[in-house]
C-alpha cells in the first residue's frame, strides 16, 4: 500500500522546522573521498581551518575553510533548475541531483543544460499522455523532461524559422541513444498530430509489410538489460502512437534498428552500445509535417570487427546473421556456427536475454520498411560474410619468413563473395607489387604483415559498407526542400579519460572540447544579449574563447601547426615512428616556442615523464595520452594493390565501395613498407581524397558539423551514468561528479558564476525583499527600478555584486542566498514575536479563566457550608418556608451574605 501523502500543511510545517533548524547552524558540505561530500556544520573557526561537526554520526573534522562548500537552505532542495541554487558549488549541484533522482526525477535543468540520469529501470515517463502534457507548454509549466527540450526546439523552429539542434553527450551507457530516440519519438508524434493522416513517400513499402517489431526497437536488447523501457508505458505508448504514424515517420524510426544492428555492440558498460557518433537531422515542411531526415555519422569503431576484449561482442549484425540468416547463410557460404569463425569465437557470443534471431527479423523488417531492396540487403550481408571468411584465412610462414596461404579454399570463398580474382587477391596480400624507382618489384610479406593487411581490409570493408548503408538510408529519407527547416539531434560520446588514453580518445576529447566551446560561446552570446537588452554595463570575459588554446594545440594548421597536423606530417616522413613523432611534439611545445613563435597552446601541453606520450590540459581534466601506434592508426593504411583489385571487382557494390581507388597510380616502394599509400609523398597524399588521414577526415567532418551547429539554435542534454553496475536507484556520487566535470555541466556553472546568474524581475524582488527595508518605499506607486535602487542602497549591497537592468535586477552567485538568509532571520524574528504575543494573550485568557473558576469554587463551598449549618435550625426552616411565599430563595450568597442569626 502506498504511504499516505502528508498533508500540505504538514509538509509546510516540516519545511519550516527544517528551515528553523538550518538557520541555527552554519551548514556546509565537507569533501569526502568515498561519498563525494558530506553534510556538517561549522562548530568553530580558527585561522584558515574550521572545526566541523558531521551531521551523520556527529564526529568532528578539522577542514581547511577553502575546502568547505556552503549548503543551500532546505527550500532549495530538489529545485528543478540547478541555476536557481544560490550557492552554486559542486556539492550542492550533486546533492540536488541525488535528491531528485531519489524521488524518481531523472531530469533536472542546469541553466541551458538538461541533465538526464540513466534510471536503469523503466519509468512511466514517455507515454502518449506525457507527450500531450508537454505539447504547447513552456519549460516552466512542466517538470524537466527530454520532451520539454524537444518541444522547445519545435516551437523555436516554428516561431523563428530557424534550424535547431539538440546536442546529447555523455559517457557510454549514460542514455544518449535512449534520449535521442525519445526526442525522435516526440517529434514524430507531434508532427503526426499536426497532420494525422500524413504519410509521404508512399513509394517504398506499403504499411502492410511493416514488421511487427515495435518502435524504436530492440525490445530484446533492453530486456537483456536490467530494464526494458520500451516495454513499459513508454514502449506501449509507441505502439499506440505507431498506429497513427505516417510511413515516412515510421521509416525514420525504423532507420534506428538498422543503425543499431550495424553500428552497435555489446560492451562491458552497455549491452547495446553505439560504436559511432551520429547527427540525425529531421526536416520539417513549413506546415510542421516531417519532410525527411538525414544521418551523418562519426568515428565508427571499426577495429571491433577484428578485435575486442573477451567480455564484449562484435557488431550485432554478425550474430544476428549467424542466428537468423537461414537460407541466406548458405548463399553466403556461412556454414556452422559462431564458434567456427575466428573473428567471433574469441570473445563473448551472446548477450543475456537477447534473442539474436528475433533481432534478425526486426532488422529485416526495418530494412524493408526503410526501403532497401532485397539486392541491396544482400550486398550488405555479403560484406559481413566476407569479413567472417577473411578472418578464417590461415596464414603461415616459410623458412624465409615469407607469408603463405596453405589453404586457398578460404580465400576462394572470400573472392567469390567480393567478386575478385583469387590469384590477384592472394598476390596483393602475400606479395604486393610496388614501384621501386622505375621498376616493378614484388615484395614478400611476413605472416604478421599479411595478417595485419587482412585485418585492415576487414576494417575498411566494414566502414565503407556502413557508410554506404547510411547513404542508402539517407536516400530513402531525404526530401531536401529549400523551405524546410530541421531539428538535428547529435548523439556523440562524451569526454573520455581512461587509464591508457590512445588516439581514439584524443579525437573524441578534441570533439568534446569543440562542442564545449560551442556551448560556452552560445552561453556568452545569450548572456551578452540579455545584458544588452537590460542595458547593463559590464566587463565580461569572453568564455567562448576560453578553450581556444587547447583546440589550437590539437587542430591548428598553417604556419603554426597542431598535434594532428604534426602527426599527418610524420605519417609521410620516411623512417618516422611513434617515438620520432612524440619527440617532435615535445620539441615544439614543451620548449614553449615553435620557430620562435610562441604557440597559443603551449600552456596546455606537457610531455609525460616516463612513457612515450604527452599531457593535454582539457577543460574537463588533464589527460595523459600514450602515442603507441598513432602513425599506423592515423594512416589507416591498406595497400593499394588490394584496393585496386577491389575497385575492379565484378560485383557492382564492392567496386562502388572502392571506386575512389580505381585510378590510383601504383605507389613506389618506400621505407615505410611496400605499397603503403603514405609513403607516396606529401603532395599526392594530401591531394587525393582517398589518401586522407584519419585526422584530416575527422577535422573535416567536425568542421562541417560545427558549421551546421553554428547555423542552428542549440539545446543541450547531458546524460549521466549513476553507477557502474547498471543498478536502478543507486547513485555513486564520485562517479557522477566526474561526469559533471567532464560533460561541461560544472564548466557551465563556473561560467555562470562569472556573470550574474541569479536574476529577478523588479516586482518579484520588491515583493520578496521589501520586508528587509521597511519604510524605504513610500505607499502608492513607485517605479520598479527606483524601488530596487532604494532597496539595494538600504541593504548596503556592494555595487560589484548586483546590476540593475531595465526590468530585472541581476546578482552574482550567492548574493540571493545571503538576502534569503537575512529575510529568513527577519521573518523568524517577526514570527517569534508574533508567536510570543499570541501565546501571552492565550495564556492570559487561560489564567483569567482559572482565576474565575477558583472564585466560583470558593463561593459554592461557602454556600454549601452555610446551608449545612442552617439546615436544621427551625427559624431558618420557617424563614425559608415563609420567604419563598414572598421572594424566591437566592441561589447563592456572597461571602458578605447572610449570617446565622444569633
Ligand atoms: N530514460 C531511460 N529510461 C530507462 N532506461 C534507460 C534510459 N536511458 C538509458 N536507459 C538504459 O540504459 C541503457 C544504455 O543507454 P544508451 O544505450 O542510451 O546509452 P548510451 O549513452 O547511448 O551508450 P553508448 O555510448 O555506449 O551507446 C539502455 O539500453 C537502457 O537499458
Amino acid at each position: 500500500m502506498p504511504a499516505p501523502r502528508p498533508s500540505e500543511s504538514a509538509e509546510a510545517a516540516r519545511a519550516a522546522a527544517q528551515q528553523a533548524e538550518f538557520n541555527e547552524k552554519k551548514w556546509v558540505w565537507v569533501p569526502d573521498d568515498k561519498d563525494g561530500y558530506l553534510a556538517g556544520w561549522v562548530n568553530k573557526e580558527e585561522g584558515d581551518f574550521g572545526e566541523v561537526i558531521m551531521a551523520a554520526g556527529g564526529d568532528f573534522r578539522t577542514v581547511p575553510l577553502y575546502a568547505l562548500s556552503k549548503m543551500n537552505p532546505p527550500k532549495f532542495d530538489r529545485v528543478e533548475d540547478i541555476a536557481d541554487l544560490t550557492f552554486l558549488n559542486e556539492a550542492s549541484v550533486v546533492n540536488n541531483l541525488r535528491l531528485r533522482f531519489g524521488s524518481g526525477a531523472i531530469y533536472t535543468y542546469s541553466g541551458l543544460f538538461l541533465v538526464a540520469i540513466n534510471p536503469y529501470q523503466s519509468l512511466p515517463l514517455y507515454s502518449d499522455a506525457i507527450v500531450q502534457q508537454y505539447r504547447n507548454k513552456r519549460r516552466d509549466e512542466n517538470p524537466p523532461h527530454i520532451f520539454a527540450v524537444a518541444e522547445r526546439a519545435w516551437v523555436n523552429m516554428g516561431e523563428e524559422r530557424e534550424n535547431q539542434s539538440i546536442l546529447i553527450t555523455g559517457e557510454s551507457g549514460a542514455g544518449k541513444t535512449e534520449s535521442t530516440k525519445k526526442v525522435i519519438q516526440y517529434l514524430a508524434a507531434i508532427a503526426t498530430d499536426v497532420h494525422p493522416s500524413h504519410s509521404r513517400s508512399p513509394t517504398i513499402v506499403s504499411s502492410a509489410t511493416m514488421p511487427n517489431t515495435g518502435l524504436p526497437r530492440s525490445d530484446s536488447f533492453r530486456r537483456g538489460h536490467t530494464v526494458s523501457p520500451s516495454m513499459s508505458s513508454g514502449g506501449g505508448s509507441h505502439l499506440t502512437a505507431r498506429g497513427r504514424l505516417g510511413l515516412l515517420e515510421r521509416q525514420i524510426l525504423q532507420a534506428n534498428p538498422i543503425l543499431e544492428a550495424f553500428g552497435n555492440a555489446q560492451t562491458q558498460r552497455n549491452n547495446n552500445s553505439s560504436r559511432f557518433g551520429k547527427f540525425v537531422r529531421i526536416t520539417f515542411a513549413p506546415d510542421g509535417s516531417i519532410a525527411g531526415a538525414n544521418i551523418d555519422w562519426y568515428l565508427l569503431e571499426k577495429s571491433r570487427v577484428i578485435v575486442r576484449s573477451e567480455a564484449e561482442r562484435s557488431f550485432h549484425v554478425f550474430y544476428q546473421l549467424m542466428a537468423g540468416g537461414g537460407a541466406l547463410k548458405e548463399n553466403l557460404l556461412l556454414g556452422g556456427g559462431i564458434e567456427d569463425y575466428e573473428y567471433l569465437n574469441k570473445s563473448r557470443r551472446e548477450v543475456d536475454g537477447v534473442d539474436d534471431k528475433e533481432e534478425w527479423s526486426a532488422l529485416k523488417g526495418a530494412l524493408d520498411t526503410v526501403g532497401l531492396t532485397p539486392a541491396e540487403q544482400s550486398d550488405l550481408f555479403r560484406i559481413v560474410a566476407a569479413i567472417l571468411h577473411i578472418g578464417n584465412i590461415a596464414i603461415t610462414s616459410t623458412r624465409a619468413d615469407d607469408a603463405v596461404m596453405p589453404d586457398p579454399s578460404q580465400a576462394e570463398r572470400v573472392c567469390h563473395l567480393l567478386g575478385i580474382p583469387v590469384a590477384e587477391f592472394t598476390r596483393a596480400v602475400l606479395r604486393p607489387r610496388t614501384l621501386a624507382g622505375r621498376e616493378w618489384v614484388s615484395q614478400a610479406r611476413t605472416k604478421q604483415q599479411a595478417l595485419e593487411e587482412l585485418g585492415a581490409l576487414c576494417k575498411m570493408l566494414y566502414e565503407k559498407s556502413f557508410g554506404a548503408l547510411v547513404d542508402k538510408i539517407n536516400l530513402a529519407l531525404d526530401r531536401p526542400s529549400s523551405k524546410s527547416t530541421f531539428i538535428g539531434v547529435l548523439d556523440i560520446a562524451g569526454f573520455e579519460i581512461f587509464e591508457i588514453n590512445a588516439y581514439e580518445q584524443l579525437l573524441i576529447n578534441y570533439t568534446n572540447e569543440k562542442l564545449q566551446q560551442f556551448f560556452n560561446h552560445h552561453m556568452f552570446v545569450l548572456e551578452q544579449e540579455e545584458y544588452a537588452r537590460e542595458g547593463i554595463k559590464w566587463e565580461y570575459v569572453n568564455f567562448g574563447l576560453d578553450l581556444q588554446p587547447t583546440i589550437d594545440l590539437i587542430e591548428a594548421s598553417g604556419s603554426i601547426i597542431g598535434i594532428l597536423s604534426c602527426l599527418d606530417e610524420e605519417c609521410i616522413m620516411p623512417r618516422a615512428t611513434d617515438l620520432t613523432f612524440t619527440n617532435k611534439l615535445h620539441g615544439m611545445w614543451a620548449a614553449g616556442q615553435e620557430n620562435g613563435v610562441r604557440h597559443p597552446g603551449c600552456d596546455k601541453y606537457e610531455p609525460t615523464r616516463f612513457d612515450q606520450g604527452f599531457i593535454i590540459q582539457h577543460y574537463a581534466a588533464r589527460v595523459e595520452y600514450r602515442t603507441d601506434g598513432w602513425l599506423e592508426k592515423n594512416k589507416d593504411p591498406l595497400n593499394d594493390n588490394l584496393t585496386r583489385v577491389l575497385a575492379a571487382s565484378s560485383d557492382r557494390y564492392v567496386a562502388s565501395l572502392f571506386a575512389e581507388y580505381a585510378d590510383a597510380p601504383p605507389t613506389p616502394a618506400g621505407p615505410g613498407g611496400a605499397g603503403n599509400m603514405f609513403t607516396a609523398g606529401k603532395k599526392r597524399a594530401m591531394k587525393k581524397g582517398a589518401f586522407r588521414t584519419v585526422a584530416q577526415r575527422h577535422k573535416e567532418q567536425l568542421s562541417s558539423l560545427m558549421t551546421q551547429l553554428q547555423a542552428t539554435q542549440p539545446h543541450f542534454v547531458r546524460c549521466i551514468v549513476p553507477n557502474s553496475n547498471k543498478k536502478p536507484g543507486r547513485v555513486d556520487i564520485p562517479l557522477v561528479l566526474d561526469q559533471l566535470r567532464c560533460n561541461g555541466v560544472l564548466e557551465g556553472i563556473r561560467i555562470a558564476r562569472l556573470g550574474y546568474p541569479n536574476r529577478l524581475p523588479f516586482v518579484e524582488f520588491r515583493q520578496r525583499y521589501e520586508v528587509l527595508t521597511p519604510g524605504i518605499i513610500p505607499r502608492g506607486y513607485m517605479d520598479g527600478r527606483e524601488a530596487c535602487r532604494r532597496m539595494v542602497k538600504t541593504l548596503e549591497l556592494d555595487e560589484a555584486i548586483f546590476k540593475i537592468g531595465t526590468s530585472k535586477i541581476f546578482f552574482k552567485a550567492g548574493v540571493l542566498a545571503e538576502l534569503e538568509e537575512r529575510r529568513d532571520m527577519l521573518l523568524f524574528e517577526i514570527f517569534s514575536r508574533l508567536q510570543a504575543v499570541a501565546r501571552m494573550w492565550t495564556a492570559r485568557r487561560q489564567m483569567k479563566k482559572v482565576l474565575n473558576r477558583a472564585v466560583a469554587i470558593r463561593t459554592i463551598q461557602r454556600n454549601a457550608r452555610v446551608y449545612g449549618e442552617l439546615r436544621e435550625w427551625p427559624w431558618w426552616q420557617l424563614y425559608t418556608k415563609v420567604f419563598v411565599l414572598y421572594w424566591p430563595l437566592p441561589a447563592t450568597t456572597t461571602s458578605s451574605g447572610r449570617k446565622k442569626p444569633s
